[in-house]
């Protein structure tokens, strides 16, 4: 039986902006059960390939698979779990009221409730607050609830240690393991290695094109 195909693969991606190279071409493999570290100077790429893989931008050239099938940005959409920088909450929604928003457009894992998921990621008692009362780290941590939520088996975490304390960091590092145990895979921009998930884990280190 040939073996199972990789949950993504990315071969000779390429983006350019104005003409210049941002990345590639460059070929990326991740397997359910792992993280795919990227790292990277400022600059050097890592949100573009985020958005790419999210399919948020088009790649100038090249080809990605989920599971073996290659795939459109739209046929992508409900295989990945795309965590940007900025938290696309509504304001005045309550936390909750978002995260219902949120999993009505991306989809909730049966097991989980909005209740549960804000009590894993240390929010519960700010069920009612709208999205404009939280701190930075609260509404990052309110998008760790979604990415909880999320029935996605592939998340792509841009900087998913942010704004985040070292309890928050730790959250991560165990959501992301948990994760991989049922079988998921991430792919974790980084700057450096120091907060990397202890996972199964390959690298990607972008460089600076121009
Ligand atoms: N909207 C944009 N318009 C023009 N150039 C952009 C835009 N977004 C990013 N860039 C440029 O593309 C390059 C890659 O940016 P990107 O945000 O992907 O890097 P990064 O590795 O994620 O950086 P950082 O570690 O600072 O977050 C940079 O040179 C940046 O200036």
């Amino acid at each position: 039986m040939p073996p199972p195909a990789s949950l993504l693969h990315a071969s000779e991606l390429r983006f350019t902006r104005n003409e210049l190279p941002v990345f590639g071409p460059l070929d990326l493999e991740v397997d359910a059960g792992e993280a795919l570290l990227v790292q990277g100077d400022n600059g050097a790429g890592k949100t573009t390939l985020l958005r790419v893989l999210a399919g948020l931008l088009a790649a100038d050239a090249g080809t990605i698979s989920i599971q073996g099938r290659l795939t459109s940005p739209t046929s992508r959409a409900s295989t990945l779990a795309y965590l940007g920088h900025l938290p696309a909450f509504k304001a005045d929604l309550s936390a909750l009221e978002n995260l219902a928003f949120l999993s009505g457009l991306h989809g909730r894992r049966p097991s989980q409730t909005f209740e549960s998921a804000m009590a894993v990621v240390g929010l519960a008692g700010f069920e009612d607050a709208p999205a404009r009362q939280l701190s930075a780290g609260q509404k990052k941590r309110l998008s760790l609830a979604r990415l909880w939520l999320s029935p996605a088996p592939l998340w792509l975490l841009d900087e998913p240690y942010a704004n985040l304390d070292l309890a928050g960091i730790e959250l991560v590092n165990r959501m992301v393991q948990a994760h991989l145990r049922e079988g998921g895979a991430a792919l974790v921009t980084t700057h450096g290695a120091y907060a990397a998930p202890p996972v199964r884990t390959r690298l990607l280190v972008l460089e600076k094109q121009v």
